[in-house]
């Protein structure tokens, strides 16, 4: 999958995205990010790339023009048009089911906005997808692209280790992930739960799905109303329930 970003500020995207497990899954070539200057694009002799709002107001906006063709670079660079995303606090808001959908593209490309954000008619002639990464505001498209990309990235194969690692994940079912420990089993006179260093798998399987549900239930029941219980889950709830009422 190849993953182009626009930006001010490529150093920053660079840095991040050359760390850890995404460091490695571009060095082992199971992801081709390239990170974009829109400013090598601007054709104003002062590189500028922003201007005074028509109408007034606060604040700076992106100008059309470098964005317009940095996007065209990338497009004659790739020999594709990819799928822009518009990182934008006015967006849907990003979700893991949307980060599975987009690892799917085989190119996409993302265009984060500075100031107090980008000319409309921009958006209007390229964008086909603004995400936001909730209901607040930050100084810029960056971050957010960061995270959509992390979230992209780890859902193709090979990233990481195992399959598992994700398809047990809070959100990628429908529930939240149980909880984990690891070594020392004690730990300020809090213990490891027994099930779990019994190496019963069929137990522990039982005891995750269990822990998974209840988990939910307390932190997130607005994900319960979309989730759809199996049989042995609705058990294990009406389990939770009764233990619960006895408490
Ligand atoms: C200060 S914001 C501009 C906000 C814009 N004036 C508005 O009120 O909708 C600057 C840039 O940060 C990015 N940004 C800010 N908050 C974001 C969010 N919650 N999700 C995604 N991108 C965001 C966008 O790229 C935006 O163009």
């Amino acid at each position: 999958m190849r993953i182009d970003i626009m930006t001010l500020f490529p150093e920053m995207c660079e840095t991040v995205l050359g760390e850890s497990i995404l460091g490695r899954a571009r060095e082992n070539k199971l992801v081709d990010i390239h990170c974009h200057d829109i400013r090598a694009y601007t054709i104003d002799k002062h590189r500028r790339v922003d201007d005074y709002p028509y109408g007034g107001g606060m604040g700076m906006v992106m100008q059309a023009q470098p964005i317009y063709d940095c996007f065209e670079a990338i497009v004659r660079a790739a020999g594709s048009r990819p799928h822009l995303i518009y990182l934008s606090p006015q967006g849907g808001v990003f979700r893991q089911r949307r980060a599975v959908e987009l690892a799917s593209m085989s190119h996409i490309a993302l265009l984060c906005g500075h100031y107090e954000g980008v000319d409309e008619r921009v958006l209007e002639e390229l964008v086909d997808e603004e995400i936001s990464i909730g209901d607040f505001v930050l100084t810029g498209g960056e971050l957010p692209a960061l995270a959509v990309v992390d979230a992209v990235a780890r859902m193709l194969p090979g990233v990481l280790a195992d399959e598992e690692s994700f398809t047990e994940e809070s959100h990628y079912g429908g529930l939240l992930e149980y909880p984990q420990y690891t070594r020392p089993p004690q730990w300020r006179g809090r213990e490891v739960p027994e099930v779990l260093l019994s190496g019963h798998h069929a137990n522990i399987a039982t005891w995750r799905r269990k822990q998974s549900l209840q988990r939910t239930l307390h932190k997130r029941p607005d994900m319960l109303e979309q989730f759809t219980m199996s049989k042995e889950d609705a058990k294990l709830m009406s389990a939770i329930r009764e233990e619960e009422s006895a408490e």
